[in-house]
């Protein structure tokens, strides 16, 4: 009997600073993934795809967990995330090894019931006393049903695989979504313009529902590195105040983070300039999309 091949959604969530990103990262093996759509088959925002020979694990970002809120704000976000999460296959809840905190527990009632959400326990290369990990792991267990527990350390790539399995039996039986290449053959342009989106999504995806587009105008590269000049397409006016933040605060941060990654993708220095444009209505226009690369 052939194994089945499995294909799922996972979503990896969590307080600030427990290592989200890292442990992501550190699943997908790749700091840069990008992806090719087999099909137009899924309305989450994909993070990146580890594609392994029986299973391929999508993951997504999850809306909400971007940005803070306050207040009536905050219970709306609240049923966003809900939602979101109902709607993957496996959720990855991950906190830090011998730390539990309000942040941590106010997620408890947003996490699904579905013998799909898994505990993994974060940074265990930090913790003092492993002695302590049982009666840690016990007190969180006794607050929420989750269907598995697995130790990490994601900085040190400790029991990745053994999560990689946990959330590998939860996926549901389905063909790939995605093309099982993923950075290697695409123009490293390309890749650049989609740092920078990565990086506006993270920051203040929630406050532009439509989304922006990054065109790389300009792009000079010699021995001694690469200058690169970026624009960010969006829709309306308004969104122009968004992106820019306070004194241009999110632009700075959104150039600074994409340029620091350009540097580990090219391995040499970058200069990286980026502005916005505003193009009304852009979305609609066919022709528009086209000449944006869009087919
Ligand atoms: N010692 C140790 N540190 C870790 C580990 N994983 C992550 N960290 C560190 O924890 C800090 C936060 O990691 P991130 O991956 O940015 O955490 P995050 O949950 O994505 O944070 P937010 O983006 O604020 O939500 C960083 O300084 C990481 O280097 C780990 O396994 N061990």
């Amino acid at each position: 009997m052939t194994t089945p091949h499995r294909c799922g959604f996972v979503a990896v969530v969590g307080r600030p600073n427990v290592g989200k990103s890292t442990l992501t990262n550190a699943l997908i093996g790749t700091k840069i993934s990008i992806v090719s759509r087999k099909a137009q088959t899924t309305r989450h925002r994909i993070h990146g795809v580890l594609t392994r020979e029986n299973e391929q694990f999508v993951f997504v970002d999850t809306p909400g967990f971007q940005t803070r809120h306050g207040g009536a704000m905050n219970r709306m976000m609240n049923r966003v995330v809900t939602q979101a999460l109902a709607d993957v296959d496996v959720v990855v809840h991950v906190v830090e090894a011998g730390k539990w905190s309000a942040g941590d527990a106010q997620l408890l009632p947003l996490l699904p019931k579905d013998g799909n959400t898994i505990l993994v326990v974060n940074k265990i290369d930090a913790l003092k006393n492993k002695n302590d990990m049982f009666s840690y792991v016990s007190k969180i267990m006794a607050q929420f049903p989750y269907s598995a527990v697995v130790p990490v350390s994601a900085l040190r790539g400790v029991q990745l695989e053994e999560l990689l399995n946990e959330i590998a039996a939860r996926l549901p039986e389905g063909e790939p979504m995605f093309e099982a290449d993923t950075l290697t053959d695409r123009p490293v342009r390309f890749i650049a313009a989609e740092l920078i989106r990565e990086k506006i999504f993270r920051l203040v995806g929630d406050e532009l529902p439509y989304g922006c587009t990054v065109m790389i105008e300009q792009w000079e590269e010699d021995d001694t590195g690469v200058r690169v000049a970026a624009c960010v397409l969006v829709e309306r006016e308004g969104y122009r105040p968004i992106l820019l933040g306070a004194g241009g605060a999110h632009m700075k941060r959104i150039a600074s983070e994409a340029r620091q990654d350009m540097i580990k993708l090219l391995d040499k220095p970058v200069h990286l300039e980026v502005y916005i444009k505003v193009r009304k209505g852009w979305s609609d226009r066919e022709s528009a999309l086209r000449e944006l690369g869009y087919e």
